[in-house]
């Protein structure tokens, strides 16, 4: 079955990199001449996604997506991004519910959901992110953790969107901390989610998240329901970009 799902490496690059550094990114990734096998993202800062449309169109391969968007697609919402506005400029996918909106900005399932399903509406592609704390994980709530994340954030999925929706697994405490999950605990999660998938079980991709480096990949991505990898720090740098990218393309 893992076939029927392209491997996908997608960078979150967060709240970092100057211009100075994008164009190094891609200057070195245009160096690098590189075929790639499976898909590679990059979700930039909201400010920088224009140019990164134009740098990555040069390069052929790389798609482009947002960090985060808002429920509707316009009004008086100061500071926020339209998911309207992003299908508009040709933007491919976004990010919703990482651990960081989660626990930083407050964001709730609630609200999680309403984000999904109006991206979707947009035509947009979703990375729905769940993932537990230390302390849920200490305290064996795992798994209801994430039941809840999943039944509450991806309510009224329609079935005819759900092509577009890829789920995004990122333990809190592997994230930033260079704790990556062993790959049998990242599997059993990912095997949990795949089981309580409504629509497209055997199709979705789900990625793990935390910690990923161009050292730990390969065995992440041999589990049978691992399906790629949501980058943070590693994907900075178009070298460890690359890297992982090369070892996702002979998986
Ligand atoms: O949050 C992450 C990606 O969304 C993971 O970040 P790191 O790869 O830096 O741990």
């Amino acid at each position: 079955m893992k076939n029927l799902r392209p491997i996908h490496i997608v960078g979150n690059w967060k709240m970092n990199q100057t211009m100075h550094e994008i164009s190094e990114f891609f200057i070195e990734m245009t160096k690098m001449k590189m075929e790639l096998k499976c898909k590679a993202w990059i979700a930039p800062q909201a400010l920088h996604i224009a140019i990164l449309k134009e740098m990555a169109f040069t390069t052929g391969s790389i798609q482009v997506g947002a960090q985060n968007c808002a429920e509707v697609d316009s009004g008086a919402l100061t500071g926020e991004t339209s998911p309207l506005a992003l299908a508009d400029m040709g933007v491919e996918f976004v990010i919703i519910g990482h651990s960081e909106r989660r626990t930083i900005y407050g964001e709730k399932n609630e609200l999680l959901n309403q984000k999904v399903l109006n991206a979707l509406k947009n035509d947009l592609k979703v990375i729905y992110c769940v993932g537990e704390t230390l302390a849920e994980r200490e305290a064996n709530d795992t798994f209801k953790v994430i039941e809840e994340q999943l039944n509450v954030g991806l309510h009224n999925l329609p079935a005819d969107k759900a092509h577009l929706v890829l789920i995004a697994y990122e333990p809190v405490w592997a994230i930033g901390t260079g704790k990556v999950a062993s790959a049998e605990q990242a599997e059993e999660v990912h095997a949990f989610i795949r089981g309580k998938l409504e629509h497209l079980k055997d199709e979705t991709v789900i990625l793990y998240g935390g910690s990923v480096k161009p050292d730990n990949i390969d065995s992440l991505l041999r589990k049978d329901n691992i399906d790629g990898a949501l980058v943070g720090g590693a994907s900075l740098k178009a070298k460890d970009f690359r890297q992982l990218c090369s070892i996702a393309s002979v998986i």
